[in-house]
Parts: C-alpha cells; structure tokens; sequence
C-alpha cells in the first residue's frame, strides 16, 4: 500500500538578488514526504539544503525571488504555502504547528532573557487554546519526554545554564510540543560532541515513531543518514540528482556524485574526513558549470554530452530517480 503523502514541493527555484547580480540557488526541486517517514537531505556546503528548508517555512531572506508550489496536506484539505505571505497569520499557525524545524545551534534559537518553560509555554499557547497551567503541564510532559531529569528544575533554568546537548533535548521538546506533522531537523547535531549526537539521533528515532511524525532531516553526513533516514534526496549545487530509499542510495548509488559521499564516509580507525574529500570544490552558484553542473569533478564525464546539456531526471526503479546521462539512454538524450 502507497503511504500517505504530507507535503510536495513541486518545481522550486529560489534566487538571490545581490549587488553583484542575480544568483540562483534552487534549481526546480521536486520531492515528496510520506506520512511517518524520516526523508533526508544530504550534500556537501552550499548545495542548498538549508534554503530548501526556508522555503518550506517561509523564512526566506527579503533578497529571495521563489517560484513553485509547496503543497501541504492538512486534515482540512491542502494548503498552497506559497500562495501565502510569510507574515500570514496561517503560515505563523503552519510555523510551529504543523511544520516545525530544530537548527544546528540549539543556544541561539533559544533567547537567552526567558527560561526554556517560559519559551515552551508561549509557543504552546501561540498554537494552542490553552491556559498556561495546560500548557506548562505540556511543557513538563515534553521535557520528560526527551529524557531530562528533573523536569520542573528545567523548566525554570535559562538557556545558558544548560549543556548544548540538553538544549538541543529542549529543543526537540519544544518543537514536538504542538506535535508537528512534519519537523525540519536541520543539521540538528553538528554542533555536538559525537556520544551526545548519537544520544540525540536515537531520541529523535523514538519520538518520531510515537508521535508519528515525519522528518525532513538535512546533513552533510551521510554516516547519519544510513542511521536516521528512509528515504534520501542527494543536492548538487541547487539540484537534486538522486533520490531513492535509504537502501537504493547505500546498495546501488547511481549518480557519480552519491557514489563519491559514499566513498567520503569516514572509516572506523580512520580520521574524520568531511565531504570536501571529493576531487575539486563545488562551482561558486554565480559561475555554474554549462551542462551537468557536476561534470567538471566528474570520474565518467562524456564529453560533447555531460558539457553541454543537463540531464533529465530519470525513473530508475520504483522510488529511485538519477539525474544523469549515464542512465535513460535515449529518453536522456
Ligand atoms: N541570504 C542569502 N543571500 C545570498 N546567497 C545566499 C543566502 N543564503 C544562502 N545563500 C547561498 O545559497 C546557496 C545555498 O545555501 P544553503 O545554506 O542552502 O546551503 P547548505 O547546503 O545548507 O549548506 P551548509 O551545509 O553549509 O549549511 C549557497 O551558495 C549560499 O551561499
């Protein structure tokens, strides 16, 4: 049985106005995420996973020209978010309520002057008709929920008495407390030591089965997403070149790119090599390569081919799509 689709980004292109010109950063993304699954977003810096996810929320910097559709499927039918301005009360009640994001840094997305239950509360009472007595007992709920002891100390402790690791719990108590749809991880463990991080993404694990969420997880890391996802998107510089389950992107990667990250995944024993690994840098977005933007770093580049024209995105299995001219024979040509 098909599961349930809960939002579809279709065909979006995100641009920068800058004083030195316009540059384009989204590409004509197209994704889909089912009800209940963790989809991860993986690429190297700059590749755009960050503005995919500020498109999704509306939080896109004033200097943003967007075009396509960010359907979400609502119990009261679907919402065109991008028919919505980003100061719209229903995007604020979308923000939060439906679909709502853990960032990497989990000190600065707490303000430092109000304690983590009075941030909890006033986020729960923005979404929720609720006394603040409800909400606090909520607030409480969701602490315990994320494995901290003492809740009710906690719930009085600023920000800057706490540990990034039990923030970053916070955080996540925070962003489930109006029990979210979708939650937007956003490289929620880079800033954390590496026991912490696995603590954080086995939590994240549990409280996405219970609450039955989905995940849109972004990472440069694709050791995290063997462990967190189900289904992967790999960017290349604004693009999405291949997607497929997580055990099509680990058992048969087809894009020369995702077979590169697999090949930059740190060995046990090994020091940590990050995903520069890969020979060459990525083009700057304002100099894109003509063709297939990867071509340049390429190990099967065709020439004639790969330099001139971009490849289609081709149906390779059932759920597994590749952007390259390596595959689709003549439907690529
Ligand atoms: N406000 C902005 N103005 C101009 N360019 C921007 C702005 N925000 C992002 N960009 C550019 O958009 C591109 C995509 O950036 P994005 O932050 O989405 O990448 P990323 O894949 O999330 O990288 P990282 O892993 O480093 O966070 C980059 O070239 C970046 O420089």
């Amino acid at each position: 049985m098909e599961s349930e689709n809960i939002l579809d980004i279709k065909d979006l292109n995100v641009s920068f106005n800058l004083p030195e010109g316009t540059v384009k950063v989204l590409n004509g993304i197209n994704f889909t995420i089912r009800k209940d699954e963790v989809f991860g977003i993986v690429g190297e810096s700059g590749c755009g996973k960050s503005v995919t996810a500020s498109s999704i929320l509306q939080l896109l910097p004033k200097n943003a020209q967007r075009s396509g559709e960010i359907l979400l499927h609502t119990e009261n039918g679907i919402i065109n978010i991008t028919s919505l301005t980003p100061t719209d009360e229903k995007m604020r009640q979308i923000r939060g309520n439906d679909i709502a994001m853990i960032f990497q840094e989990p000190a600065a997305s707490f303000s430092p002057v109000y304690t983590i239950g009075e941030q909890m509360i006033e986020n729960i009472i923005l979404h929720k008709t609720l006394s603040e007595k409800e909400a606090k007992e909520i607030a409480l709920e969701m602490i315990e929920k994320v494995k901290i002891p003492d809740p009710k100390k906690i719930i009085n402790s600023y920000p800057f008495e706490l540990s990034g690791g039990m923030l970053q719990r916070c955080m996540i108590a925070l962003a489930l407390s109006c029990n979210p749809m979708i939650l937007i991880a956003d490289e929620p463990t880079t800033a954390l030591d590496v026991t912490i991080q696995a603590q954080i993404l086995y939590l994240m694990k549990e409280l996405q089965k219970e609450f039955e969420s989905s995940i849109i997880f972004i990472t440069h890391d694709l050791g995290v997403i063997a462990q967190m996802a189900d289904r992967v998107a790999v960017m290349y510089l604004g693009k999405i070149v291949e997607e497929g389950t997580v055990y099509d992107i680990f058992n048969n990667p087809l894009h020369p790119y995702t077979r590169a990250l697999m090949t930059s995944i740190p060995k046990v024993g090994i020091k940590k090599t990050r995903l520069e690994a890969i020979k060459g840098i990525v083009p700057d977005p304002f100099n894109k390569p003509k063709g297939c933007s990867f071509h340049n770093r390429c190990p099967n580049y065709i020439a004639g081919v790969c330099d001139t024209k971009e490849p289609k995105n081709i149906t390779f299995s059932k759920d597994h799509t590749v952007a390259c001219f390596l595959y689709g024979g003549k439907n690529n040509e």
